[in-house]
């Protein structure tokens, strides 16, 4: 049998500094019989060399429309728009199969070149949860970003940064007085509940944890009397949302919320107050100036929704050990393992309505 050989690309965006791969598990792939190929990618965490030395093979930038036939193209954000036709298997976020801005065109451009999306969000076990993803460092950021416009540290333009110096500024905001501030994280069991919990307790804030069990009968004063809501709720069921307008003049400490989900024009968004997300150059956005007269506090959001980015090594690194296994299981005897069949299974589904006459289901 043919080695698999996964390629990794380089990323067009010029701000996406993640890997999907770390170098240090490049060792598992190769002792599995992989082919692991690297394109060099000035902007990438990793510096090729840390990818040539584990072994990989090293080619030049955005040289992946040459790459073998056989080649799992692998990446994180969108592809470049050339070439017209895609005649690869291409792994990534494409944020294609539901209709997006630009999904018709990707699509397109698969049928035009024969090739097959697998989509990293489609990879999923038996129960239909994700098998991949890169919440656990977006709960952190999040959280850290509240924590931090709280104790006014919160520098804008967001840049990319490293644990160590965000743990440093939590510690500082901490011992500037936020570690007297209530925090709520609801979903808070989650991937990203779990990551938005550390950077709290590393600002040393009091944290109370709600999944769904606690919002089932929502004690919405419970809630504003939170300084910080980091909202990490994954949920595909109309629920009470947990900050509405008419909260607004309620009596409530609640003065920011740290929107990790940015499900904004969701029909689940469960902070109907924004409906936008924010920015690494306006990270924050006032949605309601407050009555101080009335013990209303102003309100606030930050809604980024690219937070795994302001973090790339550890993001990278986690994800990447995240996937590692998985992509061993395209090795599997008798085809690849079940979440790359779904992903596929997402991919045809995508590709038949794509054909389906206008207006058919
Ligand atoms: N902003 C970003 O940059 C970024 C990056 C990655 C992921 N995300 C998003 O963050 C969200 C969370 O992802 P995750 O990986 O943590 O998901 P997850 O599935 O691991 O966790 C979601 C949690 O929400 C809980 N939940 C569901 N309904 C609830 C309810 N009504 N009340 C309370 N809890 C409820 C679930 O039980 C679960 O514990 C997703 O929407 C994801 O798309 C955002």
């Amino acid at each position: 049998m043919q080695p698999v050989h996964v390629w990794i690309r380089s990323e067009s965006r010029s701000t996406e500094r993640r890997a999907p791969l770390a170098p240090g598990d490049v060792p598992l792939l190769l002792d599995a019989g992989f082919e692991v190929t690297v394109e060099e990618s000035p902007q990438r965490i990793f510096a090729v060399e840390e990818y040539a030395a584990a072994g990989a093979s090293v080619v030049g930038q955005g040289t992946w429309p040459d790459a073998p036939q056989d080649a799992y193209v692998l990446g994180i954000k969108e592809l470049p728009d050339e070439p017209a036709s895609l005649r690869h298997r291409h792994i990534y976020f494409a944020h294609a199969f539901k209709g997006q801005e630009g999904a018709r065109r990707t699509l397109e451009r698969f049928r035009r070149g024969g090739g097959r999306l697998l989509d990293i969000e489609y990879l999923t076990d038996n129960d239909g949860k994700r098998v991949v993803a890169f919440g656990y460092w977006a709960g952190y950021v999040g959280a850290a970003l509240g924590v931090l416009h709280l104790a006014g540290s919160l520098a804008a333009p967001l840049a990319p940064t490293a644990r160590h110096e965000l743990d440093a500024a939590l510690e500082q905001a901490g011992k500037a007085g936020t570690d007297q501030l209530l925090a709520l994280v609801t979903g808070a069991q989650g991937r990203s509940g779990r990551g938005a919990q550390r950077a709290l307790m590393t600002a040393g804030l009091a944290i109370t944890r709600w999944d769904r069990q606690e919002t089932r009968d929502l004690h919405k004063q419970a809630l504003l009397g939170h300084d910080l809501l980091v909202n990490c709720v994954v949920t595909h069921t109309p629920t009470t949302p947990f900050v509405e307008h008419a909260d607004l003049d309620h009596e409530r400490r609640l003065r920011v919320l740290a929107d990790v989900t940015c499900d904004v024009t969701g029909p689940s968004n469960m902070l109907p107050v924004n409906t936008e997300i924010t920015t690494w150059q306006e990270p924050v956005r006032r949605l309601h100036s407050g009555a101080p007269e009335r013990g209303t506090a102003p309100l606030e959001v930050v809604a980024i929704d690219n937070l795994p980015s302001l973090l790339p090594r550890e993001a990278s690194e986690g994800f990447s050990g995240d996937l590692t296994p998985h992509l061993l299981g395209l090795a599997e005897e008798g085809g690849p393992s079940g979440p790359w069949r779904a992903a596929g299974r997402a991919f045809d589904e995508a590709m038949r309505r794509l054909e389906a006459p206008e207006g058919s289901s």
